[in-house]
């Protein structure tokens, strides 16, 4: 056995997401990517999502294969039964900052950056962008550090122009002036318009804490000695140059998911999906799908966190059954606010379903999207649903819910022209419409766009492309750090 002080020991990577859904799972693909390069990795996770991976994922067994890969456990500072779904998805930030933060580094010290007889202390910190108090233990202990922010470059550069919306006026965005065209943003002034700013910054006043929290924790980004990204140069060359301009060293590695699957294959290494749900996959979506003819079927699905009322839920599903399309609908468990008072389902929509439809509470997304019977993606607009759309060249109808979504739906209607943004509508006729139009009046033009971006997408992260070459120079850039 060799011993921490070994110069043959690998590299060990510390990988710290904020621990919810689309953070865990993004940063899981980047763990695994790294464990292809053979580097040791403990990867930090709340209990919380630590027993939701065990609970619905094989994700024991997908690292099992990996001898240097370990998981550690640390509490997110919420109580077990907070939702962690809706509005107050927030809360975990300053819960995470105040009680993870001096936790981790309480930890960190214990457990002399977890040194063992075959493992080096962490030589590396790979932190999610938004956690600055891994930042401040990085530079306490002299521990290179990188960020990865697990969202677009777009909503991540808007993120950073805040101080200068701000000091246009353009924050606080609230009540008039939504349609407001944005010129503070480099890079995005022909298109962008108030409503398109990230969520975060639909604020009454500038000292909200939710703007306050982002603006700070995406400005103290560029004191990381490098940034990756989940986006690739072909998709967001123009924002990446902005971005370049602060934080030279940014790797874009993205699609993830796809570089992941891409490597797997190249190693001849059997793939099933690497899944990384919090919640249990009903698969029986797939048979349904087996049975219905191709591109004929929209998925619906709003992600992790976004929860609707009664009333939108109502909206949706009479646009999607008047639509006369097929629909294969995720509905959570607990994305319906305010349960009580059951109200009575239409007949003629349980109908309508029954004819066109199939509902789940989570479905295997990755391979939802990638069956022959998919023709569109009703979607929330996560950056992760973004990028899975593209790989696999279905359109899209955006209905952003908060946060980065905002300006993600913006950018697949406007730049990239491969979907349509619903956003701050809910309304019957409006979703019957452009469901129409995705999957029928104007499929071919949407199609064809898609199919486009979905080949730079697959050339970015097969051998030679811009995210494959990436992630190879983050790897031997992390080798370089070892002292
Ligand atoms: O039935 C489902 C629904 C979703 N997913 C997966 O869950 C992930 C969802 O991620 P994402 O689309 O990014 O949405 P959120 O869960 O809402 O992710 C949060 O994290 C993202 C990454 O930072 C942000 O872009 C989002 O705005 C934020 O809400 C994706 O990988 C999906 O494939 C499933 O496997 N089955
Ligand atoms: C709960 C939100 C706080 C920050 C994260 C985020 C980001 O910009 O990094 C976007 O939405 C959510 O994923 C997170």
């Amino acid at each position: 056995m060799g011993s921490s002080q070994d110069s043959n020991l690998p590299p060990h990577v510390l990988i710290f997401p904020l621990p919810i859904q689309g953070h865990v799972n993004s940063m899981l693909r980047l763990a695994e990517l790294l464990c292809l390069s053979d580097l040791d990795i403990t990867f930090i996770v709340s209990e919380f999502s630590h027993n939701r991976l065990l609970k619905h994922t094989s994700v024991a067994l997908r690292f099992a294969r990996y001898p240097g890969f370990r998981f550690q456990t640390i509490s997110d500072g919420l109580p077990d039964d907070h939702p962690r779904a809706g509005e107050q998805v927030m809360d975990i930030m300053p819960a995470i900052k105040n009680v993870t933060g001096p936790l981790f580094k309480r930890m960190m010290i214990e457990k002399n950056c977890f040194a063992s007889a075959n493992r080096r202390p962490i030589t590396c910190i790979i932190a999610d962008g938004v956690l600055s108090f891994a930042g401040d233990f990085a530079e306490q202990k002299r521990i290179p550090l990188v960020y990865f922010r697990t969202v677009s470059a777009c909503s991540f550069w808007a993120c950073f122009c805040m101080p200068q919306l701000i000091e246009a006026g353009d924050i606080p965005v609230k009540g008039e002036g939504m349609d407001l065209p944005v010129k503070s943003v480099p890079g995005m002034e022909g298109f962008l318009r108030r409503r398109d700013l990230p969520g975060f910054c639909r604020v009454n006043d500038i000292n909200e804490p939710k703007l306050q929290i982002i603006k700070n924790e995406t400005r103290q980004t560029p004191r990381a000695q490098a940034a990756i990204l989940n986006t690739f140069e072909d998709l967001e060359g123009p924002i990446l140059a902005e971005i370049r301009k602060y934080m030279p060293r940014l790797y874009t590695i993205g699609p993830s998911h796809s570089q992941l699957t891409a490597r797997l294959e190249a190693q001849n290494t059997k793939t099933s999906i690497s899944s990384g749900s919090f919640w249990e996959e009903d698969r029986s979506c797939i048979e349904w799908l087996n049975s219905q003819p191709p591109k004929s079927v929209i998925y619906v699905s709003f992600g992790s966190i976004t929860v609707v009322t009664r009333e939108q839920l109502l909206e949706f599903w009479c646009g999607l059954v008047n639509s006369g399309q097929r629909f294969l609908w995720v509905m959570r468990p607990d994305s319906l606010m305010g349960k009580d008072g059951e109200s009575q389902i239409p007949a003629e929509l349980e109908k309508g379903t029954k004819e066109r439809g199939y509902m789940v509470g989570w479905a295997p997304q990755e391979e939802v999207l990638n069956h022959s019977a998919i023709g569109g993606f009703f979607t929330h607009s996560g950056w992760n649903s973004t990028l899975e759309s593209i790989v696999t060249g279905v359109p899209m109808i955006c209905w952003p819910y908060f946060a980065d979504q905002m300006i993600n739906s913006r950018f697949v209607s406007e730049v990239w022209k491969i979907g349509l943004d619903m956003k701050d509508t809910c309304d019957r006729i409006i979703i019957e419409k452009m469901v129409r139009d995705l999957m029928d009046v104007r499929k071919d033009e949407f199609s064809q766009r898609a199919d486009d971006m979905a080949k730079l997408a697959r050339k970015a992260v097969n051998e030679g492309g811009s995210s494959y070459q990436n992630l190879d120079a983050l790897v031997e850039y992390i080798k370089s750090m070892v002292v």
